[in-house]
């Protein structure tokens, strides 16, 4: 199977720090790959770079193998396919659930296109179908801001998936959640991969052990290795740099 994304020699530098240092990483579609690695490794940089935020000053992004993003603007990414969650929620706290994913609609298609035609049983189908997915039917007329704290988070990615996604990118996406949370998220993020790839930096390694295939750990700006999670517990060097730091979370 092809690459859906593909970093080759990907680098960046802030006023001459070089916080990726020539990161080659693949992602195959419909892949849950998590990227893990000690603070300052260069995962969120390398987030960021993906979804057009910060541009590497060298290197490749390569979209379906033939489109290099990496010079692209964040809206152009998006329109791609490329969406990213970030940690904190940026739903619209006094709309109710199903109006936060009726806007992610609009945003899809242009507001003003939006605004005229009305919604089609089409739409409603797939905001319903959504709204089972995120497991937020009988929240869909309360406000979003009224919601729990891993509920915000699943209407968020929620919001992003309304876009139809190839990639997913995913910053710590379950900081601050309890037990059962963190477990519907794990659960979530499978169901997820079914239609498109998802990226995430995780620190929580439980959490990487119970739901991770392959695993990326990035060091210093570098990928260190990758692997199945019981494959990269045996590398000395992560052990060295990472896990070593982190034993008892491990
Ligand atoms: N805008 C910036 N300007 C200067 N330095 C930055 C900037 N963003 C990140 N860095 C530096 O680049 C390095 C990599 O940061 P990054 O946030 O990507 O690491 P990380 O692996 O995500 O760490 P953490 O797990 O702590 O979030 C760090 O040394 C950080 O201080």
């Amino acid at each position: 199977m092809q690459p859906i994304l593909s970093c080759r020699d990907v680098r960046v530098s802030f006023n001459g720090f070089q916080a990726l240092q020539g990161v080659n990483l693949d992602v195959l579609p419909q892949e849950v790959r998590f990227l893990i690695g000690p603070n300052g490794a260069g995962k969120t940089t390398l987030l960021d770079v993906v979804c057009g935020k910060t541009k590497a000053s060298d290197g490749e992004v390569l979209y379906r193998q033939t489109e290099n993003i990496r010079k692209l603007q964040e809206h152009e990414i998006v329109h791609l396919g490329i969406t990213r969650k970030f940690q904190a929620p940026s739903i619209f706290a006094n709309l109710t659930v199903w109006e936060n994913l009726e806007l992610s609609l609009k945003q899809k298609r242009g507001l003003w296109s939006v605004m005229r035609a009305k919604m089609t049983g089409e739409d409603k189908g797939k905001m319903e179908a959504m709204l089972l997915r995120i497991g937020l039917m009988e929240q869909r007329h309360n406000l979003a801001g009224m919601l729990a704290h891993g509920q915000k988070q699943w209407l968020e990615i929620g919001m992003q998936l309304m876009q139809n996604p190839e990639i997913l990118l995913l910053d710590e996406p379950i900081a601050g959640m309890s037990e059962t949370e963190r477990h519907k998220t794990g659960e979530l993020i499978h169901e997820i991969s079914e239609t498109c790839s998802v990226l995430i930096v995780e620190h929580d390694m439980e959490f990487v052990r119970n739901f991770s295939k392959q695993v990326t750990v990035m060091h210093e700006g570098k990928v260190l290795c990758e692997g199945t999670m019981s494959e990269i517990q045996q590398n000395e060097q992560v052990a060295e740099v990472y896990l070593g730091r982190r034993e008892s979370a491990c």
